[in-house]
């Protein structure tokens, strides 16, 4: 879902009488602020419902916010310590993902294509409480794995809501085994109750997908969409322009 309220940025506004919070989805810096070759791209995606806003927002907030709008797939971005060094982590937020009847395709809109082709790991959450979110976990990761058919693909697996244990639909064991079949690690996590286990979630993939990559990602393993940081201009250069155009004029009133 998608996180609305006053554009100020940054800021938080209590809506008046449900106690519930609408946040701004600003990144925390800019994003050209990145830092060169250490960049750890995440995306979020599952069924409808699922917890995955949640999921963001109590990663890089602490707090749990209950009431969004249909998410139009917000990009966030923060800097996180891992090991002792500083790394640049964006989180795409996406719309949810649906199975098609026969079960084995999926409803996933291009915008999504574009997030899964452009990042370097991917958190697939389910709900334990709807069995439904739980069975699109396969084949959206053969949809991932469709979009990059070659390569260790940094994943992990989230059974969100496990606060509503009374409402359980799928068991641990249920998530630990499908998260062995897609080489990632099993995490069950509140949204709503926990905080640091959404954090060491989010960090596990942060450190998985380094290791991946080498290292932050000065040698990409694929082209994705970069955040190309723009040259800031030689100086030099400008100046030496600059009387070059400046004596061509003065040339060309000479000669007049
Ligand atoms: N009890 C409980 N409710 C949660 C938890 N996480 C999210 N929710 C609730 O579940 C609902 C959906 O949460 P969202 O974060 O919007 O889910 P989403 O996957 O982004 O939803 P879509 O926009 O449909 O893709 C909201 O009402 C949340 O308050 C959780 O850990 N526990």
């Amino acid at each position: 879902m998608r996180l609305t309220g006053d554009p100020a940025p940054g800021t938080m506004n209590s809506s008046s009488g449900s106690g519930n919070f609408l946040l701004v989805p600003i990144p925390e810096y800019p994003l050209l602020d990145c830092l060169p070759n250490k960049t750890v791209k995440i995306v979020v995606l599952g069924a409808s419902n699922v917890g995955k806003t949640a999921l963001i927002v109590r990663f890089l907030t602490k707090r749990f916010i209950g009431d969004y709008e249909a998410n139009t797939g917000a990009l966030y971005s923060r800097k996180v310590t891992l090991d002792g060094e500083e790394v640049s982590l964006q989180i795409q937020d996406t719309p949810c993902v649906a199975l098609q009847d026969d079960a084995e395709g999926l409803y996933c809109q291009e915008q999504i294509n574009r997030s899964i082709y452009w990042a370097d790991g991917y958190v697939l959450v389910f709900s334990i409480t709807d069995h439904n979110s739980y069975r699109t976990i396969q084949p959206l990761y053969q949809h991932v794995r469709r979009i990059h058919p070659s390569g260790n693909i940094p994943v992990i697996l989230v059974g969100n809501k496990s606060d509503l244990l009374r409402a359980r639909q799928v068991s641990a064991d249920e998530g630990e085994t499908l998260a062995a079949s897609l080489g990632g690690v099993y995490f069950e996590a509140s949204a709503r109750e926990n905080h640091e286990g959404v954090h060491s979630t989010f960090l596990h993939l942060c450190q998985e997908v380094i290791r991946v990559l080498g290292g932050g990602n000065g040698e990409k393993r694929r082209g994705g969409l970069h955040l190309a940081r723009p040259k800031s201009p030689n100086m030099q250069e400008l100046k030496r322009r600059f009387r070059q155009v400046l004596s061509s004029k003065v040339k060309s009133s000479t000669t007049l």
